[in-house]
This record gives C-alpha cells, sequence and structure tokens, in this order.
C-alpha cells in the first residue's frame, strides 16, 4: 500500500492523522475522455476516439470502484472491444500487483509486475495515488482515465458507433434524478463505508455511520415503490449502488463496523441486490474470494492477523420477486 512521489514508489497508509482521524479520498488525476470522434470531453484534453482494440482496462475484482467498469463493459457488450486485466486482490508493500492467482488477468501490454509500472509509463515523474480502474491508450501510451465514475459514463455511449450493445444507462431525461441520488449515495454509502472503516477515531467513525444508515433507510423506502432507483429503468445510479451493497454484508458489515443493519435485514435493499446481480451477466463480474481476500488481508491497520472471516453465506442467486414492479431486467 503506497503511492508514487516523483515516479518513485513509496510504501505508506493513507494519513488520517492530519484530518482528525477522517479518511479522506485523494481525487483521480489522469481524467481525460473517450469520445465518438476524439473531440475533449468534460475534463482533460482530446485525442481519444473510440476505436474496438485501442484502449485497454486495468480492473480488479475485489475494487468496487473497478467493479463499476466491469459491469458496464458487461452490460454494453465491450469485451470483444476492450481488453482487460484483473488485478491481484492483496495490496500490501508493493500497492496493487498482477501476482499469479486464480481470476487474476496479467498485463498483457508490459508484462508488468505491480500496477505502479503502468503510471510510470504515463508518466515518469507521477506522483500520487496508484489505483484501479486505470483506463489506458495503446496508441498514444498513456492514461485515458483513473475516475470510475467518468469511465462508465464512456463505456455507456462512446462506443455506440463501434459495436457496443444498445442501452442508455444515463438517459437525458432522468439525468436530474440520476446525478442528485449518485450526489447522496457517493459520500454516504459508496465512499461511507470507506470512512467508517478507515476512521482512527471514535468521532470520525460515528460520524461516517449515520448518514451511512440514514441513507440505507432512505433507499429501503425508495425501493418498496420501485424496482430501481429512478423507477423501471435500470440506470447508471443503480450500478453504483449495487458494488457496495454486494460487498456489504460480506465484508463491510464486520471489517468495517458498518453494522447497525446487514443488508439482508433490509426487504426491499436486499431483493433488489439479487435482481441487479441476476440481470444479464452482471454475476460473471462478482468474486467474493477477491472481495474478503482484498478486505481482510491488505488492511493489517484494522485486521492485524490477516485472518479472513469464513461467513456468512449469501446466496445471491435466490427468487427476488421485483418483476411486480415493472422493468424489464
Ligand atoms: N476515484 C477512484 C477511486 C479508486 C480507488 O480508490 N480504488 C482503490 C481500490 S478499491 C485503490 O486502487 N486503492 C489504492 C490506493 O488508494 O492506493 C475511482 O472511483 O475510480
Amino acid at each position: 500500500m503506497g503511492l508514487l512521489v516523483d515516479g518513485v514508489w513509496r510504501d505508506q497508509w493513507y494519513d488520517t492523522q492530519s484530518h482528525g482521524g477522517r479518511f479522506e479520498r485523494d481525487a483521480a488525476k489522469f481524467r481525460n475522455w473517450i469520445t465518438p470522434d476524439g473531440a475533449p470531453g468534460p475534463s482533460g484534453r482530446g485525442g481519444f476516439k473510440a476505436e474496438p482494440g485501442r484502449y485497454h482496462l486495468y480492473a480488479a475484482y475485489f475494487c468496487p470502484w473497478a467493479h463499476r467498469t466491469l459491469i458496464f463493459r458487461e452490460l454494453k457488450g465491450l469485451a470483444p472491444l476492450i481488453d482487460v486485466s484483473i488485478v491481484n486482490w492483496l495490496m500490501r508493500e508493493n500497492g496493487i500487483t498482477f501476482a499469479p492467482a486464480d481470476g487474476v488477468i496479467g498485463d498483457p501490454l508490459f508484462g508488468a509486475r505491480n500496477l505502479y509500472e503502468i503510471y510510470q509509463a504515463a508518466d515518469p515523474a507521477y506522483s500520487g495515488r496508484v489505483t484501479v480502474p486505470t483506463l489506458w491508450d495503446k496508441e498514444t501510451k498513456t492514461i485515458v482515465s483513473t475516475e470510475s465514475s467518468e469511465i462508465i459514463r464512456m463505456f455507456n455511449s462512446a462506443f455506440d458507433g463501434v459495436g457496443a450493445a444498445a442501452g442508455d444507462y444515463y438517459p437525458p431525461e432522468l439525468r436530474d434524478e440520476i446525478d442528485a441520488l449518485n450526489a447522496r449515495i457517493y459520500p454516504t454509502v459508496n465512499n461511507g463505508v470507506y470512512r467508517a472503516g478507515f476512521a482512527t477515531t471514535q468521532a470520525a467513525y460515528e460520524e461516517a455511520i449515520g448518514p451511512l444508515f440514514e441513507t440505507l433507510d432512505y433507499l429501503e423506502a425508495l425501493l418498496a415503490e420501485r424496482r430501481y432507483l429512478c423507477g423501471e429503468q435500470m440506470t447508471e445510479a443503480d450500478i453504483r449502488l449495487l458494488t457496495t451493497l454486494l460487498r456489504f454484508d460480506i465484508v463491510y458489515v464486520g471489517h468495517f463496523k458498518c453494522n447497525v443493519r446487514r443488508i439482508a435485514d433490509y426487504p426491499n435493499l436486499w431483493a433488489y441486490v439479487r435482481d441487479l446481480y441476476q440481470t444479464g451477466t452482471i454475476a460473471n463480474t462478482f468474486r467474493p474470494d477477491h472481495i474478503k481476500g482484498h478486505y481482510y488481508q491488505s488492511h493489517l491497520q484494522i485486521n492485524p492477523t490477516g485472518i479472513v472471516s469464513v461467513g456468512p453465506s449469501i446466496d445471491f442467486s435466490a427468487p427476488h420477486d421485483r418483476a411486480r414492479l415493472g422493468g424489464s431486467g
């Protein structure tokens, strides 16, 4: 676990001391966009035209942010267009690695052993965190983006003219609603579990736990009436929530102390997770062994023995009965 400083790897855990025990996530530094014609996107520079075979996605099964991109790659049928590497779940002194193991897909471009080598290839003087997902451009030999929320937007539409599957998960008429949901769910739920788990003071932990369960309670009520967060159509907001909910009972309840309630205690949220999990080929992207291995074995500050919990046993393929609320998933 560490970061690059002027292109040199340094093994170092997150600094919470200077923020009153709070975990504060660094903003992603590569923020370019793939667009249909290579014109610049909302941030960064242009020159990244959507073309089959041009881009490579470095992803992880363990990571909720990378998981979003893997799900979008499935939903949009992008596997034939965008190759993928899957990193090892263990994150220790060399950070994220390609150490061979079941489910790991190594780096075909550089034969890298560690993800930081990809960042050094993009910018030999890079300073900052080295994270998954990382989207690489083989043509200009640089990193396009390290921000999952933006990578899924690119995957949603940029490749539509070059062979992506149909489907718009950020349709114009729902954008305001999706943006509002994301604005609440990201800080309190997606990042909220990390703010609880990585807190190093009681106050910082409690500061995260309250809003986390308030939002889950709110979503539970919303999903009594609606099959998906925005109604009958599955959107980006659902996928962003799903990757956190899939990890909740298996790691966040125990490892991150998010144990006021389990997802299994919320009838609507729990059925909703099963519904989404059973949609299309989403289940192919879910590897609970990588997820549990990562959290319990990589965060030795929280779990110094590195022992991985055996339970709980959860059947995500059990019937969900959500089709009664409409929609087609
Ligand atoms: N803003 C990034 C966050 C990605 C992120 O933090 N990924 C974690 C794994 S779950 C990571 O790579 N951590 C390594 C580190 O922080 O050094 C995104 O959403 O794409």
